[in-house]
């Protein structure tokens, strides 16, 4: 069956690769792709809606904000760290399978403002969200639209907040992202408030004081590397896996992993869990999107691997 539906948790297959995706935040919360997993989730998270905390994990969705919410603003004042949409309980819209295996096999998640949504936020929305699955990629693609009945723009930033998961045996300070080489950004381990500064590193490590690394990157390239050493090469010296991140409509990247200090404070993080991932998320951040009524915006990631 390429497609599945069962406890809260859609399955695509597709030969041996597979993409799971929780109704919770529509999260992707596992993406099996030759033979080896390559997202990281949490064993501590709970992917059910029973349980209302988002995924700590997969590809969570960051909207209709990033990171903390702007007290002064009434319009966010109300909304938890990076929006609502990754622990909303969306649903299954529709799913395709073609009838030649290149064209793969997809799934459309839809999330509008329920009751406990509107409590919260007073905004008109709709959300869809596109798991697209072929057989040497993953695309997941976001589109928002302002309905046409809306009387004001909508105000939203966007991100996917992957957690990739690293070969076993390799660690994030041994990952290597590009090209980020030129791109403005802000630190927020380092004091990101002072501004902007600019990356003059070719090839950037994700490492940091007690390991923890936690950048905005502005306007990044569509095409994004994560270098991992592969088991065998940590020894040699040699080969690397390399994750390919093409993004579309998304101008900025966040590179984010806690250390292992920081990461043992994080309440559902599995023991020794933030040695296992580099989060690379590509997102909207600044400045805000601005959707008229009547409007659709969407930006998406295409994973490959070389
Ligand atoms: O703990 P969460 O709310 O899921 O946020 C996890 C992380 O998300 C992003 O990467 C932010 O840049 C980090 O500052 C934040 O710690």
């Amino acid at each position: 069956m390429p497609i599945d539906t069962s406890n809260d948790i859609v399955t695509l297959s597709l030969g041996t690769s597979s993409v799971k995706v929780a109704l919770k935040g529509a999260t992707v919360i596992s993406y099996q792709h030759d033979g080896r997993e390559r997202l990281f989730t949490s064993a501590k998270s709970n992917p059910s809606p029973s349980d209302k905390a988002a995924v700590r994990g997969g590809v969570p969705i960051c909207w209709p904000i990033f990171g903390p919410p702007d007290l002064d603003n009434p319009l966010y004042a109300q909304l938890k760290q990076h929006g609502f949409a990754r622990t909303g309980i969306w649903h299954l819209e529709d799913h395709h399978a073609a009838d030649d295996t290149a064209d793969g096999v997809k799934a459309t998640f839809k999330l509008e403002p329920t009751p406990e949504i509107q409590a919260i936020y007073s905004q008109p929305f709709l959300l869809r969200y596109t798991v697209h699955l072929r057989p040497y990629t993953l695309s997941l693609s976001l589109a928002v639209t302002n309905p046409s009945s809306a009387i004001a723009p909508l105000h939203f930033q966007a991100l996917l907040h992957a957690y990739f998961r690293l070969p076993d045996g390799v660690t994030p300070p041994e990952v290597r992202v590009t090209p980020l080489e030129s791109l403005a950004f802000v630190d927020k381990v380092t004091g990101g408030e002072k501004g902007k500064e600019t990356e003059r590193r070719k090839v950037v490590d994700v490492d940091g004081p007690k390991g923890e690394v936690d950048r905005v990157y502005y306007r990044a390239p569509d095409h994004l590397e994560l270098a991992f050493p592969t088991p065998t090469a940590s020894a040699s010296g040699s080969a690397t896996d390399v994750l390919k991140v093409h993004k579309t409509n998304l101008p900025d990247v966040v590179l984010w992993n806690p250390g292992p200090e920081k990461g043992a404070t994080i309440a559902d993080m599995e023991e020794g869990g933030a040695g296992r991932y580099v989060c690379l998320e590509p997102g909207r951040v600044e400045p805000f999107e601005v959707l008229e009524p009547g409007s659709t915006w969407e930006g998406g990631i295409e994973l490959s691997f070389a």
